[in-house]
């Protein structure tokens, strides 16, 4: 008999890996089928990849905690919905065939797919097609060396997508697929450039994986943490850019992602950064929720989240008024 139930695809991966830019391109080209909901999982309450998601049949966004942990209830209660959504429709009716879970960047798609399968709901409804995890090809040495969820993330897919294979020097992207290769051997391995999927070259004989040293859960540099900072109204762009460039110059290996929609005189402005890798701008059209502009999340550890928005202040010489940035609840 054939399986009718839900195909679900997630697709994780680690902070910027570039997620979002690769479901982005893959949900134009049809990648997925016509009848795919898009499910947004963000580690922040003020999420940004849902304004760039366009293509799907529907979206829910799920904002505030990640859905391997503290957001888990929200999303196991989101999935129901969409069963019963597609239960209560007809056999002749167009129904929803395909939902695609994009993580959040601190998520382990290893647990989202235990969470689903120990549901005695979900388990009778959908099933787990694949789960692709996106691989950054200019950072993920760093964050294989050092981040255990970044190995738990790679060995939990059924395929990686190397990203950013663009900007990356071909050595290293043969040590990472080398490395790949020793954490997760099962996985087949694809590449994409700004969501298009390229061809990768043969991997070269001589290529070595990385030494990786065994990591324990907590190594004492406390949790990746969002931080959301308000822009101060009729702020000065030029001083904002030479802030933000000074704060990553010096604190980019803890401050892991910078993003947000930001109003500026030429329009809607995507800003976003990883580590110190700042994106061209992207101008957004006037549309969606624009209610959660002039709000940058910032996502790393190491420093305290009310500093961020004092530091800028002080950098603009505005007064400390009422506190601009605060951790997030229910963050992981
Ligand atoms: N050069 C280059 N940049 C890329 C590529 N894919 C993504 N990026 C950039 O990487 C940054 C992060 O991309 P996203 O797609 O937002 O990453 P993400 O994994 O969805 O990010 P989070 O949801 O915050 O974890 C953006 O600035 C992208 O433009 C690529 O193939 N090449």
């Amino acid at each position: 008999m054939t399986d009718t139930r839900l195909r679900l695809v997630i697709l994780g991966g680690y902070l910027g890996s570039g997620k979002t830019t690769w479901l982005r391109h893959q949900l134009h080209v049809g990648a997925f089928g016509l009848r795919v909901h898009v499910v947004v999982n963000e580690a922040a309450e003020v999420p940004v990849d849902d304004a760039l998601l366009a293509g799907a049949d529907g979206m829910t966004l799920l904002s505030g905690g990640c859905c391997c942990c503290a957001g888990r209830d929200e999303m196991i209660d989101a999935l129901r919905r969409l069963c019963d959504l597609r239960s209560r429709k007809s056999a002749v009716e167009v129904r929803l065939e395909r939902i695609v879970l994009e993580t959040s960047g601190l998520a382990d798609p290893g647990a989202i797919v235990a969470a689903i399968q120990a549901d005695p709901v979900l388990v009778n409804h959908i099933v787990v097609d694949e789960t692709i995890v996106a691989v950054d090809a200019l950072h993920a040495l760093a964050q294989l060396a050092t981040e255990p969820l970044g190995r738990r993330q790679v060995e939990a897919a059924d395929r990686l997508v190397l990203t950013k294979t663009d900007a990356c020097d071909p050595a290293a992207l043969a040590c990472l697929r080398a490395t790949l290769a020793v954490l997760n051997g099962h996985a087949t391995v694809s590449a994409a450039v700004l969501g298009e999927d390229v061809a990768l070259p043969p991997l070269p004989e001589d290529a070595r994986p990385a030494a990786l040293i065994a990591l324990a859960e907590e190594d004492g540099r406390g949790p990746i943490t969002p931080t959301q900072v308000a822009i101060p109204e009729g702020m000065d762009w030029s001083a904002f850019t030479l802030w933000l460039s000074a704060l990553l110059h010096a604190r980019g290996n803890d401050l892991v992602r910078v993003k947000g929609v930001v109003r500026t005189p030429a329009g809607r402005l995507l800003l976003q950064t990883v580590r110190k890798v700042v994106q061209s701008p992207e101008i957004l059209p006037e549309q969606g929720d624009m209610r959660r502009d002039d709000v940058i999340v910032f996502i790393g550890r190491g420093y305290r989240p009310e500093d961020l928005g004092r530091s800028l202040r002080r950098f603009l010489g505005l007064p400390a008024a009422a506190p601009s940035a605060m951790a997030l609840e229910g963050s992981p």
